[in-house]
């Protein structure tokens, strides 16, 4: 079987960054830069005051001496003319700063009589001047190539005076769930057997979430020519399809099967990892395909770990940027992890990580409280409350 680690490194390995489009900063957030963000302009453009005041020549100024107010400096309208040693603008903050002033005096330390103006003794010291450039100057690179494009980094995009930025196409992904017992949420009551189709909605929003377009989402019973039609249907509109349950080795666990007459090649399938041991990942000319356990708590710890990097990838984003782990405490004690590298479901109690109780990876209850992921290589021993661990959000 294959390790957690090595099945990344192969899965990142065959997503290459999909193509890039145009888009306006308004549908800019959350997608990835396909090309650097490089300054039009400085920043301040020009000497401008951090605060509301006065511009003052610092060595014509004294504390109780009064100076002329020769005019007014606002963000967009200078004072037109120089100002002299011995002259003061009024100015607020983000003015440019007159030419020949150094320093603003803030109007708190400010006497104002009619056309004249004094400082109170100890005025000093902040000068209260951003110079030209002091933020970054025109043509520095701002954001790399790969920065996922958060609130922040929209400001710093529109703060280099972009109207629209080169991203990465987003993936277009299909969830499709397999089993002859899955029901519409909302139907399985009324049908003997049945039970709700549950997975498919929390992948298809992790994927989302992570920038895909959902371009399908459903599910589709265990028959096997049924299956082969419905994916050679859905491939070609497609960057990745997910495929959840199926993966095990039962005799109608038919997600690789319906692939195989399509050109299936795997990449890996049954991993050292638990839950997912039934992960797979393969190729199908230029698509790809993830295939998921079926199991809930299994489909979504497996989501996280595979389907946020190899998104992440797709999106010329580094996928390890996908899985921040985190040096945490534990508030209570760990199981030790087997022969597989062992993933446990963990909530954040104030104290640390608190393993929720029922691991099983069936369970739905306990996936709907967990907040927290963590990771025990093969091997590791149980733990006790005060060690630190490795974790991640889910
Ligand atoms: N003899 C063996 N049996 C199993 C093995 C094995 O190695 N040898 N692996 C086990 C492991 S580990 C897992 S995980 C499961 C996963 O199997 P599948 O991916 O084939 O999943 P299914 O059999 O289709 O379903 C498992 C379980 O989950 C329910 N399910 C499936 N899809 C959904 C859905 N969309 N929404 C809600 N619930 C779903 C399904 O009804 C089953 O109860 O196999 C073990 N067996
Ligand atoms: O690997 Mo399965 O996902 O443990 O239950």
């Amino acid at each position: 079987m294959t390790g957690f680690t090595e099945a990344l490194a192969r899965l990142a390995e065959t997503a290459r960054p999909l193509g890039a489009e145009t888009v306006p900063l308004d549908a800019a957030h959350g997608r990835v830069l396909a090309a650097p963000v490089i300054a039009r302009l400085a920043a301040p453009r020009h000497a401008v005051s951090a605060m509301d005041g006065y511009a003052v020549v610092d060595a014509a100024t004294a504390p109780g001496v009064p100076l002329p107010v020769v005019g007014e400096a606002r963000p967009g309208q200078p004072h037109p003319g120089p100002l002299a040693p011995g002259q003061a603008v009024r100015i607020f903050t983000g003015g440019p700063l007159p030419v020949g002033a150094d320093r603003v005096i803030v109007q708190e330390q400010a006497q104002r009589s009619g056309d004249t103006v004094r400082f109170l003794p100890g005025y000093g010291p902040g000068w209260h001047v951003r110079t030209a450039g002091s933020d970054f100057a025109a043509g520095t690179t701002l954001l790399p190539a790969g920065t996922r494009l958060t609130a922040r980094a929209l400001v710093t995009a529109a703060g280099a005076d972009l109207a629209a930025v080169a991203v990465h196409r987003r993936p277009r992904v299909a969830v499709l769930g397999t089993g002859d017992e899955l029901a519409a949420p909302g139907t399985a009551a009324a049908q003997d057997w049945a039970i709700p189709e549950s997975v498919t909605l929390g992948v298809a929003a992790l994927a989302a979430e992570a920038g895909a377009t959902i371009t399908w989402r459903g599910s589709h019973g265990d028959d096997l020519p049924g299956l082969t039609r419905l994916a050679g249907a859905l491939l070609p509109g497609l960057d990745l399809l997910v495929v959840t349950g199926g993966a095990s080795v039962g005799a109608y666990d038919f997600a690789k099967a319906m692939l195989e007459p399509h050109g299936l090649e795997l990449v890996f399938s049954r991993l050292a990892i638990k839950p997912g041991k039934p992960v797979w990942f393969g190729r199908v000319g230029d698509r790809l395909v993830l295939g998921l356990p079926g199991n809930p708590t299994s489909a979504l710890v497996t989501a996280t770990l595979f389907l946020r990097p190899l998104l992440a990838a797709l999106q010329g984003e580094s996928p390890e940027a996908a899985l921040p782990w985190r040096r945490l405490p534990l508030a209570a004690p760990l199981a030790g992890a087997d022969e597989r590298e062992t993933f446990t479901r963990a909530v954040w109690a104030a104290e640390g990580l608190v393993p929720i109780g029922n691991q099983d990876s069936g369970a739905q209850a306990a996936l709907g409280q967990a907040g927290w992921l963590i990771r025990c290589p093969a091997g590791t021993p149980a733990r006790g409350a005060g060690e630190w661990v490795t974790a991640l959000a889910l």
